[in-house]
């Protein structure tokens, strides 16, 4: 999507928001609350409309029939409680323009992928949260969409959940989709995510491959272990140890003074060096450093 802004009112709430969601990839959506999640997602769908900007699709204006083709888990889960797991599923696949056949082939896959596969003749309110929540990860899917947008998939899921719907989602990554999910549960993230996407106050705080994005908030902060104490690391200008522990000690440089060479030259000249490593900030400190 590029250049997209949405006002409420006379609130702005998206402000030139642009970002892409990579084939095969999964792509973390994170943001304090009334960042502009759920509106951003809802504008790629096209149940919002935006007020400037395009969402595009391979460079093209996405259309409604293509649209029709996207899976979304919407934040306010919108099951029938009183219809049966199995039939909801398949006729939400028929909605999305499945033959009755294909819809009930896909709905029983992924009752038994998801460890529903018992419970597809039961009332949808007869389920316990956790599975109710599988099943609209289920009800996303059924189509087999060429894009994924989930609104916070993990929230309310036990670990063991939080695996299996995992484990659906990226294997439908590595068919090739791209998926786009929220989560305030950084943890989860940091490990699913491929991509991460920080919108701030309706705006992108910070974009791209995790790994990079490691790399490049990550300053230069390092870990060293020596054999003996490590305290004599304070006297070296340019270092600010962060957490010192005996021999063990993790400290920032500033740039101007010391640099990692001279550090490890050193420790190397007080003993033995155990190991000299580049730390990357984990993704809590990415978020609090740039919302
Ligand atoms: N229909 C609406 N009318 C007026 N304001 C709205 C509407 N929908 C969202 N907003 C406002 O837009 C801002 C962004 O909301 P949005 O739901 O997109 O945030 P979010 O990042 O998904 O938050 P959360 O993490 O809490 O779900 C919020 O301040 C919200 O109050």
């Amino acid at each position: 999507m590029t250049g997209i802004s949405r006002r409420f009112g006379d609130r702005r709430v998206l402000d030139d928001v642009s970002f892409e969601v990579r084939p095969g990839r999964m792509t973390g959506f994170l943001g304090a609350n009334g960042a502009g999640k759920t509106t951003t997602m809802r504008i790629i769908l096209g149940v919002l409309a935006a007020h400037g900007g395009s969402v595009l699709w391979n460079g093209s204006p996405v259309t409604q029939s293509l649209r029709q083709r996207f899976g979304y888990m919407p934040e306010e889960r919108g099951l029938y409680p009183k219809m049966k797991v199995g039939e909801q599923v398949a006729w939400l696949g028929q909605l999305h323009g499945l033959d009755r056949a294909t819809a009930r082939r896909n709905t029983e896959r992924l009752l038994d992928q998801l460890e529903l596969g018992e419970r597809a003749n039961d009332k949808l309110e007869d389920l316990s949260l956790g599975n109710q929540q599988r099943v609209q990860v289920a009800a996303a899917l059924v189509h087999d969409p060429v894009l994924l947008i989930l609104d916070e998939p993990f929230s309310g899921l036990d670990p063991v959940a939080v695996d299996t719907v995992l484990g659906v989602l990226r294997e439908r990554a590595a068919e090739g989709v791209p998926v786009l999910f929220s989560s305030h549960q950084l943890a989860i993230v940091e490990q699913l995510c491929d991509d991460l996407v920080i919108i701030s106050g309706g705006t992108i705080a910070a974009q791209g491959d995790r790994e990079e994005l490691r790399s490049r908030y990550g300053g230069s902060r390092y870990e060293l272990v020596v054999d003996d104490d490590a305290g004599w690391l304070r006297d070296l200008p340019g270092v600010r140890i962060l957490d010192l522990d005996g021999p063990r000690a993790v400290f920032e440089l500033d740039g101007a003074g010391t640099g990692d060479q001279d550090v490890l030259r050193a420790a190397l000249g007080r003993g033995a060096v155990r190991s000299f490593t580049p730390v990357l900030p984990s993704l809590d400190e990415i978020f609090k450093e740039v919302i």
